[in-house]
């Protein structure tokens, strides 16, 4: 039985251990759940996660793991080892990298980390799709990874809210993470496909993770409690 009442994951995007645990401090871990992403993992290694789980906490590792299957693999059975709540791989990776990632944890007799395929970068519109050689809308290439992604067994997905009602409908069983959430009057920063915390949640996003608007408001606990209200009411 989980110990958090809400969907969202707070990303502790800092340079340093301490920095990400004076912010974990301020937070409550039935109101949230944490990420540690590349800086923060990079920067204090494994011990972060161990930490944050003594807190509390469950930890979604975002490294976005992309590499040939066995090694991608091998990552993801070190995260479950460290025992980390949710995981994450690029699914443009390709099937066999998933289906290796899924296929480890299978053979694990613990507790089994949920495995999410990240689609396209929420901070991705056409525009940089079409650089990079993909001439098509984001949704398109977010439902044609999803769909590798359901037949590898992963059992969800990275993606935009924008893209969560299409998602739900072509594949109800893969669980939704959607950042990008921007609540109203929020700086988009970097971000492209935004929708706020209500309409997230509306559209059949099932985890909500906000990094900015609540890691650099003023009060971080208050932001996070104002989002909660957001969502319930
Ligand atoms: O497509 C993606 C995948 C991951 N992220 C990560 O989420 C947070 C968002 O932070 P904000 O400050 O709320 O923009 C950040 O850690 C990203 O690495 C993403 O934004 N989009």
């Amino acid at each position: 039985m989980s110990v958090c009442q809400t969907p969202i994951i707070v990303a502790l995007d800092y340079p340093t251990r301490e920095a990400a645990l004076k912010l974990a401090d301020q937070l409550d871990p039935k109101l949230c759940r944490v990420k540690v992403g590349k800086e923060l993992f990079t920067s204090s290694a494994s011990g972060i996660v161990e930490t944050l789980n003594a807190k509390g906490f469950e930890v979604f590792l975002d490294l976005k793991f992309h590499d040939i299957p066995n090694t991608t693999a091998m990552a993801v059975k070190a995260a479950a080892e460290m025992g980390v709540w949710m995981v994450n791989v690029h699914c443009s990776g390709g099937l066999r990298m998933m289906a290796a990632c899924r296929e480890v944890l299978e053979q694990r007799s613990g507790a089994k980390p949920l495995l999410i395929g990240v689609t396209v970068l929420t901070s991705m519109e056409r525009e940089d799709l079409a650089a990079i050689g993909l001439d098509i809308e984001p949704q398109e290439q977010v439902l044609r990874l999803a769909a590798l992604a359901q037949k590898a067994g992963m059992d969800g997905l990275v993606c935009s809210a924008l893209e969560a009602q299409a998602l739900k409908a072509a594949h109800p069983t893969l669980q939704l993470v959607t950042p990008g959430i921007r609540p109203a009057g929020s700086a988009q920063d970097d971000q492209r496909r935004i929708l706020t915390p209500r309409q997230a949640l509306d559209a059949g996003s099932d985890y909500l993770v906000i990094g900015r608007p609540i890691s650099q408001a003023v009060d971080p606990a208050q932001a996070l409690a104002d989002v909660v209200a957001q969502i319930n009411g």
